[in-house]
């Protein structure tokens, strides 16, 4: 198991909110909560940024951590991310943040501590460009989007 630095902003984290943990042995990422002051409605159409009441530091640029929508807040109800997805870089040490958008037909209620997205810790290959001339042939060479056919 990586052991991460980690920092409670909000004092109810951890005394009236469990910390984000793994639900299970297997799982690969952490619910991350919403720690608003008041339970709050998002309407049809609306994106909240919503403070987790935590900020890590990943402190290796070989790691950065995802923040992605828990699948059934977003297939049940439509609470997505407005970024679609969070990138949490390895040197950021300012509090978790999630922006939070109903892209549904209703309102949806986020209760305070609710568990509203999910972090996942992935490895980082950091490249810089060699520029070149040409290319050493590729089968694919420069088709895409769709070239190979749709069976
Ligand atoms: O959902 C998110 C996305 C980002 N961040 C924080 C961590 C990340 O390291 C920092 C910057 O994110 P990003 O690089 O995606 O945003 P930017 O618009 O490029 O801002 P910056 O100019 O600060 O890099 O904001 C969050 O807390 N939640
Ligand atoms: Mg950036």
């Amino acid at each position: 198991m990586h052991r991460l630095q980690a920092k409670t902003l909000d004092p109810r984290l951890g005394r009236d909110f469990p910390l984000p943990q793994y639900a299970t042995e297997g799982s690969a990422g952490l619910d991350l909560r919403a720690m608003l002051q008041e339970n709050t409605r998002l309407e049809p159409g609306q994106t909240l940024l919503i403070p987790t009441g935590l900020s890590i530091y990943i402190g290796d640029p070989g790691l950065a951590a995802l923040i992605l929508p828990r699948s059934g807040l977003g297939h049940k109800h439509g609470i997505v991310l407005g970024n679609l997805v969070g990138l949490i870089d390895s040197d950021y040490q300012g509090e978790l943040m999630v922006s939070c958008w109903n892209r549904g037909h209703t309102a949806f209620e986020i209760a305070v501590g609710e568990r509203i997205a999910q972090l996942v810790l992935v490895p980082v290959v950091q490249a810089r460009f060699d520029l070149v001339e040409d290319f050493a042939e590729s089968e694919r060479g420069t088709g895409g989007f769709g070239h190979s056919g749709s069976h």
